[in-house]
């Protein structure tokens, strides 16, 4: 039986006979632009240079307005919306990258965020990323040694590419290398942006079959996707979000419909 808990005008509703792993708790997100704002032409950037005055003011971005879900063990959670409605920042907020203004994020071990950003080294081979990347989920070198040519058979890199920097590898290479390294361990809570948008049909089967798995293993997964082909495919639950707000929250073929049609009027 689930009960009912209103949060910052949100209904949510937490199931008690299952495990929570994320609980977001009325979250809002504000980022702080400095220097933003004021005319941005020449002639007043040179009237500001005579009067010595710096940049007038400080804008705020209200990104995440009042969001409140319970995620739980098993769950695959795609997150859905038009550009700039929060998504990225969202997953930033449940992997404790960024700070909440009020409300509150908690999770039930460690998130690692996957992103199109991870931090891998541009200028290293795929090989020391793939070392490096290990080391930095944790892994021991033991460890590490034993899943580095799973990696490498995952990422499934032409021939020899292995070798070179990273910066050689084009935007689809770099993403398989990247879900390749963060998919060798099992995480509590695994989010990930965009990494699959630029895999191929067969790298894309082979990353659902993973996450699958992970899922299994693991706690919850994240998945945010401009293709909605991939979210509805991969996850169990999805949820909508418009300009900071839930929107909708429940079955993929409802919400993804539901996100359709809007987007079509
Ligand atoms: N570092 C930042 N500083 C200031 N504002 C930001 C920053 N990052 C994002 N924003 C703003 O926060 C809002 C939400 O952005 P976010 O990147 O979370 O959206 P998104 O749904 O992931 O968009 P997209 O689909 O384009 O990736 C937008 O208005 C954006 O301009």
């Amino acid at each position: 039986m689930a009960d009912t808990k209103v949060r910052g005008g949100t209904v949510v509703d937490v199931d008690p006979a299952r495990e929570p792993i994320v609980v977001v708790d009325d979250l809002h997100i504000i980022y702080r632009v400095y220097g933003a704002g004021g005319k941005g032409n020449a002639a007043s950037a040179f009237s500001r240079v005579l009067r010595r005055k710096n940049r007038p003011s400080m804008k705020e971005v209200h990104a995440i307005k009042g969001l409140s879900f319970v995620a739980y063990r098993g769950e695959a959670v795609g997150i859905i919306g038009t550009n700039g409605s929060g998504k990225s920042t969202l997953l930033k907020a449940i992997a404790g990258l960024l700070p909440p203004h009020s409300g509150a994020v908690y999770t039930d071990g460690q998130p690692s965020l996957l992103g199109v950003n991870a931090a891998l080294m541009k200028d290293l081979t795929g090989e020391r990323n793939i070392v490096l990347g290990c080391l930095a989920m944790g892994m021991t070198p033991a460890q590490t040694k034993a899943q580095y040519q799973k990696i490498v058979d995952f990422a499934g890199l032409k021939e020899g590419f292995i070798q070179y920097p990273m910066r050689t590898y084009s935007s689809g290479m770099g993403a398989r290398l990247r879900f390749a390294i963060a998919a060798a361990k099992t995480h509590d809570v695994l989010l990930i942006d965009e990494a699959l948008a630029t895999g191929d049909a067969k790298f894309k089967r082979k990353s659902k079959k993973r996450i699958e798995e992970l899922r299994k293993e693991a706690g919850a997964v994240f998945l945010v996707a401009h293709q909605l082909d991939t979210v509805k495919e991969m996850c169990d639950r999805v949820i909508w979000i418009d300009e900071g707000r839930m929107r909708m929250d429940g079955d993929p073929e409802e919400v993804i419909e539901a996100y359709t049609e809007a987007a079509g009027k």
